[in-house]
């Protein structure tokens, strides 16, 4: 086989909390990912002469510089295989808006050229590699709905209710970096449990001097939360509401302006992207 397309997902952290600073400046996290049935697609066409090729570039991102390329570079070093590759990236997710679209693609490229390439590495393994290009390659390796601790690669899988969710992408740009330096950063949470987050909710760190820093996403939040409970997912700025059921997410989603960059998906405990690999492998 020399081509295989596979989707790679958006994520939400359904809540945030910082416990404290390592001294790296890294800081410990407790948060819970889910998917969202909304995706990337990829393609990767294997190469026999070593090339890693993007043939999507991104406007304003050196090939060199995406997680996609980077993805293939570490999996090429780690196996010493002489095989390279061509991909293409179909961009849905919103970039730089907290659903892990980066991270989402760096983890595909991992399984889909760990396949093509047959270099027949774990998960785990890949879950190590992936890490090296930021905490939240890990959990799209692995692909399971997940409690995470750490910087967030201290992972443990759990099984949630997988309700609608409407996600909305403010107009504007926030950098991760900025919001984790920032001198009023809620950094002493209490931890808490899976059990306790079922039955009270939690908040997202992050989302007040988020909405304070950046009035687009105060603006969308507003709106949002009129129409059901909404939260930040990671350092924004994509917003998400939660509704029980797909009429009333999709009642919801017809009362937004136009204007808004807007989607409508369902969580997903198990990610698209391993839906995709167990049928292909069921299917061989
Ligand atoms: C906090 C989360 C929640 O999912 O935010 P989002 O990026 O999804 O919004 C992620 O873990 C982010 O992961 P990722 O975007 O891969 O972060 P990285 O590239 O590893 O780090 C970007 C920058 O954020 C800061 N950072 C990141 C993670 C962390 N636990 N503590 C930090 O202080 C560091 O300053 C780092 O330089
Ligand atoms: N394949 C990729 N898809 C999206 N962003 C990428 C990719 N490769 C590198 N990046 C860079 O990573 C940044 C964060 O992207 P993304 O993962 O979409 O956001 P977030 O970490 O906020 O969820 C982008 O602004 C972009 O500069």
């Amino acid at each position: 086989m020399q081509q295989l397309t596979l989707p790679a997902p958006a994520k939400l952290n359904l809540f945030l909390h910082i416990l404290g600073r390592r001294v790296d400046g890294y800081h410990q996290l407790q948060t819970l990912f889910q998917f969202l049935d909304l995706a990337d697609d990829i393609t990767i066409t294997v190469r026999d002469d070593g090339k890693l090729n993007l043939l999507t570039p991104f406007a304003g991102l050196a090939d060199c510089d995406n997680l996609a390329i980077k993805a293939a570079k570490i999996l090429q070093s780690a196996t010493s295989t002489s095989l390279g590759a061509d991909i293409s990236i179909h961009k849905c997710l919103p970039m730089g808006g907290g659903v892990g679209g980066g991270s989402s693609n760096a983890a595909t490229v991992l399984h889909g050229l760990n396949i093509l390439w047959q270099t027949h590495l774990s998960n785990e393994k890949l879950a190590e590699l992936g890490l090296q290009l930021g905490a939240d390659v890990p959990v799209f390796v692995h692909g399971q709905a997940a409690w995470a601790e750490g910087v967030g690669e201290q992972l443990t899988p759990v099984v949630l209710p997988e309700p609608w969710f409407i996600l909305v992408k403010p107009n504007c740009h926030i950098s991760t970096a900025e919001i984790f330096q920032h001198p009023d950063l809620t950094r002493d949470s209490d931890p808490i449990t899976v059990a306790a987050y079922l039955q009270r909710g939690a908040r997202n760190d992050c989302e007040a001097i988020v909405r304070k820093r950046y009035p687009e996403v105060d603006k969308v939040f507003k709106l949002l939360n009129n129409l059901a409970p909404t939260r930040l997912t990671g350092t924004g700025a994509c917003l998400f509401a939660e509704f029980a059921d797909k009429n009333s997410a999709e009642r919801a989603f017809k009362q937004l302006p136009d204007d808004l960059q807007a989607f409508l998906a369902r969580g997903c405990n198990q990610s698209i992207l391993h839906k995709h690999l167990q049928s292909r492998t069921n299917s061989i």
